[in-house]
């Protein structure tokens, strides 16, 4: 297997469809799973057009005039979609050097207003119950208009839906690492075969196809007389069950933290590859086995070259438990951490512990909590005071 720096492992997807290959294909992602938690795939089957039409048209969208990009602001959105400026967010106390669009499955809104209005009178709720806040985080895109920048709708659309087959292709090749069925994790997309039978600890709830998540990122050269160099501090992906980052160009600055010594060591782009890595869900449901490594990105220094990059948050169902997700997770693939700890490997763990809370177990929950916590001049907009209040705890 090619390796850049001694721990961040490429994968060549190509080799799933050799029959010579697909064994060593598997026994590198099983390394990669448990050991790193981080790696490269190339030769994924996203078509190299399908990527340039969406990436070349991010200059041009960031150039758009301010007016513009203001008038997409989030505050627009209770589902957390649109523009958020440069500095806007914070990491770990301090301002991300970066502006950002947030865009998603087109989807629409499923959020009952009324039916929350009829359960606050006791009646009784749908099989699905709408009325639950975090149903409000699913809705429809904040799209920039056809005459501003033409074809974008489009070129994310194209982008979104390949995004969306590979990171459905990649789980089924986490399914064969894990030895459990192919497809047993499609229930989680809404994909489910119809004679799927729960066979161990599954929950047998049907779920509507989650709603993926894409942030489109933009990191200027610093300025001389910026103190940071923060593009995105040190964190765990919150947003879905994988990502699935593309690097734009060839402007360097994302770092990833190896889980056992701590040490940072650089994540650069490399032509036509995916970066992927693991959610904190994902974390959780594995009981720590496979980690959602911590990355960061350092900005670009005042001579440097603007950083564009493009993560894709695969999403899960806002009704789905983490309890549930570790149904379906093999006894001997959530053991792996604790064998590792008690073999001396500490890596003790701070935001899976997270999930242990009663509270944040459904996946809306942390979502909600994830996104009113980042953004909550959009919190108090839409949601209000007391709910603000209640997901700060
Ligand atoms: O821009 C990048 O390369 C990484 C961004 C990232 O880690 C994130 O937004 O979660
Ligand atoms: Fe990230």
């Amino acid at each position: 297997m090619a390796k850049i720096t001694p721990s961040i492992p490429i994968l060549d997807l190509s080799w799933a469809s050799n029959p010579d290959k697909k064994s060593k294909l598997l026994e590198q992602l099983h390394s990669a799973l448990f050991d790193v938690g981080f790696l490269y795939i190339t030769n994924h089957g996203v078509p190299e057009s399908t990527i340039s039409n969406l990436t070349d048209q991010l200059p041009t969208l960031f150039d758009l005039p301010q007016n513009e990009k203001a008038a997409l602001n989030k505050l627009n959105s209770p589902h957390f979609l649109g523009y958020s400026g440069f500095a806007e967010e914070t990491t770990l106390g301090e301002q991300d050097l970066r502006e950002q669009f947030d865009f998603a499955t087109e989807l629409p809104v499923v959020y009952d207003v009324a039916n929350q209005i009829n359960n606050l009178k006791n009646e009784t709720p749908s099989e699905r119950d709408f009325s639950k806040l975090y149903w409000r985080l699913r809705g429809p895109n904040q799209w920039p208009s056809e005459s501003s920048l033409s074809g974008f709708r489009e070129a994310f659309t194209e982008y979104h839906d390949a995004l969306e087959q590979l990171s459905y292709r990649f789980v089924h090749l986490i399914e064969e690492a894990f030895h459990i069925p192919i497809g047993t994790f499609d229930h989680f997309f809404g994909q489910q075969q119809p004679d799927f039978k729960p066979h161990g600890n599954e929950t047998s709830k049907t779920f509507l196809p989650p709603q993926h998540r894409l942030k489109l990122l933009h990191y200027p050269p610093s300025t001389t007389t910026s103190a940071s160099n923060q593009g995105v501090g040190a964190h765990k992906d919150s947003s879905g069950w994988l990502t699935f980052l593309y690097q734009i160009g060839h402007a360097p600055g994302l770092q990833v933290q190896l889980p056992n010594t701590g040490a940072w060591i650089p994540a650069p782009p490399i032509r036509n590859s995916f970066v992927v890595n693991f959610g904190n869900a994902f974390e959780a449901a594995t009981e720590g086995a496979v980690r959602a490594t911590v990355h960061r990105v350092i900005a670009p220094g005042p001579s440097g070259e603007a950083r564009y990059s493009i993560p894709f948050f695969q999403g899960l169902p806002l009704d789905m438990t983490v309890r549930e997700v570790r149904g379906y997770i093999p006894e001997e693939v959530r053991a792996l951490r604790r064998q590792a700890q008690d073999a001396g490997d500490g890596g003790g763990d701070d935001r899976a512990a997270m999930f242990l809370d009663q509270r944040w177990d459904e996946l809306g929950e942390s979502q909600l909590r994830k996104w009113i916590r980042s953004h909550e001049d959009v919190g108090l907009k839409w949601y209000g005071r007391d709910v603000v209040d209640y997901y700060a705890q």
